[in-house]
């Protein structure tokens, strides 16, 4: 790895505070073979936690977020274990994405909405970086009716998710994304803890939040369609919103990049994709049964001006077919991120280590990101030619993200708070 990593692939040799589960020492040889043909990257043994139910202030929440930010600042993702109910949840969110990806192709690609970009994305379909990614995607977002106000007033990428009836699996993914989404919660709770900031300082954000998840199956290197290119799954890129909370079948293919001192991106400003792609400094993320990976969104990276970093990552195509379960954990559609005072250019209060400021990279902007916004932009560049980007630019929806309604999270106050709920409550 270069010398001008900020630190050094985890390793089990940091002192972790006591509640947190032992790392686990991968036996670096059986883990290296599940890594995908022709790549060129360190084994990850990243820092294992467990997470306690809900979030106490108490001393030992205080130590693990502190834990948990290391990790990222270190690796740029961290891992937790997973307790027995959300094995079983996993289980039964795994083997609804094998029943719809067996599906006939035609059955599958009816799956459409040309509201919502929620749905099914064929092998080759998804463009990273000018190039065709070879992953087959369910992608799930909010689940609309057509009478959901928000529909009604044509807000970009709100309508229904276009579920196959005939693989059933409806409920057991958004019985998976809920549980995930309790976790997303206390992540950003001790992460709220970790950065020494006020309680609800990054959970007020995530009040009725734009969570959604991408069921994931690559199919194995030598059985793709040529649209592509040999061994890539999905390009180098980092996501969008607060937190990446994924979990992976035993085949490998996930590498991340972690922060290095010289490299400088913004996303939300210019595209971050295929970044570095080719570059040295991967990390083979390998398949660590019954674990969560956890890697932060490009609007972590602007709330703390780049103390933590979106955590850049992609993925090789191995010999076998891989499967795996990315949940997205985002501010509300509304939302406009603001950075945070206590991490604002110039103020290193935070007891950590000073703030890693990347020249040329966004400042901290005080009128913020609109998130809604950074997601559409973010869903058209991937799929320049779905129906839904064409009757988004057909009937000029663009613009609603600039009106006052779709911003009236934009001071965060408590009559906006209640906004949000009576929104949902009219929709639920
Ligand atoms: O396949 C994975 O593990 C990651 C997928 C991913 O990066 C994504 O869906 O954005
Ligand atoms: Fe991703």
């Amino acid at each position: 790895m270069s010398t001008e990593a900020l630190s050094h692939v985890g390793s089990s040799s940091h002192v972790l505070p006591p509640f947190c589960q032992a790392p686990i020492t991968p036996t670096t040889k059986a883990f290296r073979d599940t890594m995908p043909p022709g790549f060129r990257a360190q084994v990850g043994n990243f820092d294992t936690f467990e997470l306690p139910s809900s979030v106490t202030n108490c001393a030992g929440d205080e130590a693990l977020g502190r834990a948990m930010i290391q990790a990222w600042r270190r690796d740029g993702i961290l891992q937790f274990t997973m307790t027995p109910q959300q094995k079983r949840l996993r289980d039964a969110a795994f083997a609804a994405s094998k029943r719809f990806f067996s599906l006939p192709h035609k059955e599958k690609a009816s799956c459409v909405d040309d509201q919502s970009y929620a749905g099914y994305i064929a092998s080759g379909e998804e463009i990273t970086d000018g190039i065709a990614d070879y992953s087959e995607i369910f992608t799930v977002t909010k689940d609309l009716p057509l009478s959901d106000p928000r529909v009604q007033a044509k807000w970009p990428c709100h309508g229904p998710c276009p579920w196959a009836a005939t693989a059933n699996m409806k409920d057991p993914i958004a019985a998976y994304m809920d549980e995930v989404g309790r976790c997303g919660e206390v992540l950003l709770g001790l992460t709220e803890m970790g950065l020494g900031l006020e309680p609800g300082s990054l959970t007020k954000y995530t009040a009725d939040g734009w969570h959604h998840s991408r069921v994931l199956r690559f199919p194995g290197r030598k059985n793709t369609n040529g649209k592509g290119k040999a061994g890539r799954g999905i390009g180098s890129h980092t996501d969008y919103g607060l937190l990446v909370i994924s979990s992976q079948d035993n085949v490998g293919g996930l590498f991340v990049r972690p922060p290095y001192q010289n490299e400088e991106y913004a996303n939300w400003k210019n595209s971050a994709a295929g970044m570095k792609e080719n570059d040295d400094g991967w990390v083979y993320v390998p398949p660590m049964e019954d674990t969560f990976t956890v890697i932060l969104g490009d609007m972590m990276q602007y709330l703390t001006n780049s103390f933590l970093m979106s955590t850049p990552h992609k993925v090789g195509l191995n010999n076998q077919e891989r499967y795996t379960i990315a949940y997205f954990h985002e501010p509300n559609f509304r939302a406009v991120v603001k950075p945070l005072a206590e991490y604002s250019n110039g103020n290193t209060s935070s007891s950590l280590e000073a703030p890693v400021l990347h020249d040329g990279a966004a400042p901290a902007k005080p009128e913020g990101v609109h998130y809604g916004t950074h997601f559409t932009n973010m869903f058209m560049r991937n799929y320049p030619d779905r129906i839904t980007t064409k009757r988004l630019l057909a009937e000029k929806r663009y613009s609603v993200l600039e009106t006052d309604e779709l911003r009236t999270m934009e001071d965060m106050d408590d009559s906006e708070d209640m906004h949000v709920e009576s929104l949902s409550a009219a929709t639920a």
